[in-house]
């Protein structure tokens, strides 16, 4: 028997299109119409793992499809050997169009976008009411990331043991957005009621989990998707930082249904992809309040309405926060220092 994975390797596969407009041989026509369609759950150094009818297989990319992404997340064509037995190796020849896409830049002025992950609902936020000190800021960031990839933000506040949540809350107040919030108990644990709750928030729902090193993403992961070990690290007294042990976006099938997409490699969000002008529709309680502005407005000038909105009580307690966290956003996106994504 011929070895699977020679069989099925890229150089056996050349769609070349001849000058005469010649079809290709009928096994490598592109319209793939025999391919099966599977989602990817991993990948590793050009190798894409896809889920297919319950089983895993290994797959590389077609030449065929260019320069588009094939990220996690991703619903893909796959043709050649799909067995997902060992050693084989299938092809995938399209990317199915995406229903959400979540996008980065390594900072605000990059000109190089990232597709992180596709398809997904929702983005947890993950973060640590202390040890490391929470970053509304880079929570701000988040939230702006999620709304323009079309997915629902959710904020996951841990370490609740060490610190009650209000104070961080007080930021949101009135603004709706979704959160839960996870302790610790004396046993060493993860409170088992408080990640029930977060479990029903990601019921059937795709769920990208972001959050900075040490903030205790990989436990709740760990604790949400069973006999999964995604790796803990131990926060350095001196940094603040954890370890850094896994790098690439892995989805993890939750048992009920639903998935987790934890992403170990994001630690910030660079938001040069997205349209300034944008920006401000994130900000819903703010976007209300443009109609004074001159025309035009950055909304980061002196004529801006903004301010006037703001301090007639428009935009509620959190109105002055927002505006100057706004403002940030828009000073960063426009190369200007002060709150780049690691800094935020
Ligand atoms: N007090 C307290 N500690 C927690 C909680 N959750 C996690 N930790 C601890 O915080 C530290 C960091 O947790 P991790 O789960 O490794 O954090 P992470 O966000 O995955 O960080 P990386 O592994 O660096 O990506 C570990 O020592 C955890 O035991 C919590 O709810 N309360
Ligand atoms: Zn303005």
């Amino acid at each position: 028997m011929p070895q699977p994975s020679r069989r099925y390797d890229e150089s056996d596969v050349r769609v070349r299109p001849s000058r005469k407009g010649s079809r290709p041989r009928t096994k490598d026509r592109p319209a793939h119409a025999d391919a099966e369609i599977g989602m990817v759950v991993g990948v590793d150094r050009g190798r894409w793992t896809c889920l297919l009818d319950g089983h895993e297989v290994t797959a590389m990319r077609a030449r065929e499809l260019g320069r588009t992404s094939t990220v996690v997340g991703d619903r893909v064509a796959l043709v050649g050997d799909t067995s997902g037995d060992p050693g084989t190796l299938a092809r995938i020849v399209r990317v199915e169009p995406r229903s959400s896409v979540l996008r980065r830049t390594a900072d605000d002025t990059d000109p190089y976008e990232r597709v992180i992950v596709a398809n997904a609902d929702q983005l947890a936020i993950v973060t640590a009411l202390a040890d490391p000190e929470p970053r509304p800021r880079m929570v701000d960031r988040c939230l702006v990331a999620a709304y323009d990839a079309g997915m629902e933000p959710l904020l996951v506040l841990t370490k609740a043991d060490l610190v009650s949540p209000e104070g961080f809350l007080a930021n949101y107040d009135g603004l709706d957005i979704p959160h839960c919030v996870v302790s610790r108990t004396a046993q060493g644990t993860l409170d088992g009621a408080a990640v029930e709750l977060v479990r029903a928030r990601l019921h059937d729902q795709v769920t990208v989990f972001v959050g900075h090193s040490g903030v205790g993403k990989s436990t709740l992961v760990n604790a949400l998707v069973p006999g999964v070990d995604r790796a803990t690290g131990v926060v350095n007294a001196v940094t603040g930082r954890g370890r850094h042990t896994s790098t690439s976006a892995i989805a993890l099938a939750l048992p009920d249904g639903g998935w987790v997409i934890d992403t170990p490699g994001v630690r910030s969000f660079g938001l040069a992809h997205v349209d300034p002008d944008r920006i401000i529709t994130y900000f819903p309680e703010l976007a209300g309040g443009t109609d004074d502005c001159p025309r035009g407005c950055s909304h980061d000038e002196p004529d801006c309405g903004l301010d006037a909105w703001v301090a007639a009580g428009n935009a509620g307690p959190v109105g002055v926060a927002r505006l100057a966290s706004l403002r940030r956003l828009l000073r960063s996106r426009a190369g200007e220092a002060g709150d780049g994504p690691d800094r935020g």
